[in-house]
């Protein structure tokens, strides 16, 4: 029999498709010493009882406790890092005052590595105590500390895709904060990504260098065609912001007389490994190019309730085919966790459906069959968001990295509305992803090791 690294014991919510959640009850979780789920084994295997035995007397054997369920661990597609610092502040001011007037300022304190130390240090902690175990990051300008973030989501075992984020437009950037010039960015980009592929090669969960052109008013088109570049060069991930907000999408259609998903793809900015934040203003054809190429969307619906001026219609792109997941775009979005932004995705999306306006009669009033319910939301968060990303994260399944969330329902102090004994495992699951707290979150996993206990 295979000796496995550690084996799990419990029942797991795990998304098969968009609508579809697997229920593994009292299954056993087999993961290897790279951190891979190498085998599920439901209770009625011939072996299963020999597994359990063999790898609890070895010591390498862990049996939920009662009350507690597994869930992979969350994936969020778009977090400002430096903006950890003014979450829950701010969000009374449109997109460009918001930037200029405090989005800007705080993230030029980054060129001081010990702030930076001190608020990423934070950020990556809170996440994993939520249930984040891969985050896609924006850091800032700076080279030194977005390498520090990288370092930091090593050292604390998250799986951390970081970028060094590049504005370097004169015309559009504070002289304060900007890239000192265009190949200054590029050269920067270019060693960063070097400096952390030399990082990743001594960390389990991996860690990523991500090309980051902040957004299409931030670059001129050298930098974007430069980044387009350097990313087929050294074949990385790519992440920006596409047709976020009414002044974004104009300011785009008027400077380069198209719209930015046609402007991203001819920069060479679009692709499988490419993530796109928000996209509210996504047309059809925009949708079809997004398909074409795997691009995917980073749905983040807490922040586009105060700067998208719309609503996502997350459910029309997932059925043309659009790979979606998760973001909760600190600080855009006040909230680190994607339990509250899966909320808010499923509130969305009925007020989008439903529509806003009373005065309106009730057939003019929203747009029919937009609804999504909290399976969905959690799909975005877990497989939508592995996915997105092209990794092999976001579902508890063989072949899959052991990145997992314990989660207590039963807790002194934290117990959720469960009565009796018969209450059916999907009722257990909506309960869990619409009233589960950080609290709840007992131990979080990232590629076979524990990352996160709550004493
Ligand atoms: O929500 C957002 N947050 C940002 O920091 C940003 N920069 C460009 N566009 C943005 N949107």
């Amino acid at each position: 029999m295979t000796t496995y690294f550690r084996v799990f014991e419990g029942t797991a919510f795990t998304a098969r498709s968009p609508k579809e959640i697997d229920v593994l009850k009292d299954h056993l979780f087999c993961v290897d010493a790279n951190g891979i789920i190498a085998r599920t084994v439901a209770p009625d295997a011939d072996d299963y009882e020999a597994i359990r035995q063999r790898h609890a007397d070895e010591g390498r054997y862990q049996r939920l406790g009662p009350g507690q369920y597994l869930l992979p661990g969350f994936v969020d597609l778009h977090v400002h890092a430096p903006q950890w610092a003014q979450s829950g502040t701010s969000l009374d001011v449109p997109l460009y005052d918001w930037l200029h007037a405090h989005t800007f300022p705080l993230e030029s304190k980054f060129a001081d590595l010990g702030f930076a130390a001190e608020v990423y240090d934070d950020l990556v902690a809170t996440l994993l105590a939520n249930g984040t175990t891969t985050a896609l990051y924006f850091a800032t300008i700076h080279k030194e500390s977005s390498l520090l973030l990288a370092e930091i989501c090593a050292k604390k075992g998250q799986r951390g895709l970081v970028g060094k984020v590049v504005m370097d437009d004169p015309a559009q950037n504070p002289d304060y904060y900007r890239d000192a010039d265009t190949s200054t960015a590029l050269a920067d980009t270019e060693a960063f990504i070097v400096a952390v592929k030399a990082l990743a090669k001594n960390v389990k969960q991996g860690v990523y260098p991500v090309v980051t052109p902040r957004f299409i008013p931030s670059c001129t088109d050298e930098a974007l065609t430069g980044l387009g570049a350097l990313a087929a060069k050294h074949d990385t991930h790519i992440q920006s912001h596409c047709s976020e907000s009414d002044w974004e999408h104009e300011y785009v259609l008027e400077r380069l007389g198209k719209r930015d998903a046609a402007a991203l793809r001819d920069f060479g900015l679009l692709g499988d490994k490419s993530v796109m934040a928000h996209c509210n203003l996504l047309d059809e054809n925009d949708a079809a190019l997004f398909a074409a190429t795997g691009t995917a969307v980073g749905h983040c619906p807490i922040s586009n309730v105060y700067f998208s001026n719309s609503v996502l219609p997350v459910a029309r792109w997932l059925e043309k085919g659009v790979e979606v997941g998760l973001g909760s775009d600190v600080s855009g979005g006040y909230s680190p966790s994607l339990y509250d932004n899966a909320r808010q995705a499923v509130i969305s999306s009925r007020m989008l459906e439903e529509g806003v306006d009373p005065a309106l009669s009730a057939d003019a009033r929203g747009v029919p069959s937009s609804r999504i319910g909290i399976a969905e939301a959690f799909y975005l968060a877990t497989a939508g968001g592995g996915e997105a990303l092209s990794l092999p994260i976001g579902r508890l399944a063989e072949g899959y990295a052991w990145d997992a969330q314990i989660v207590d329902i039963a807790l002194a102090g934290a117990k959720l509305p469960v009565f009796g004994n018969d209450v059916p495992k999907h009722e257990i699951f909506q309960k869990i992803m619409y009233l589960a707290r950080p609290e709840n979150i007992r131990e979080v996993w990232v590629q076979g090791e524990r990352v996160h206990k709550r004493a």
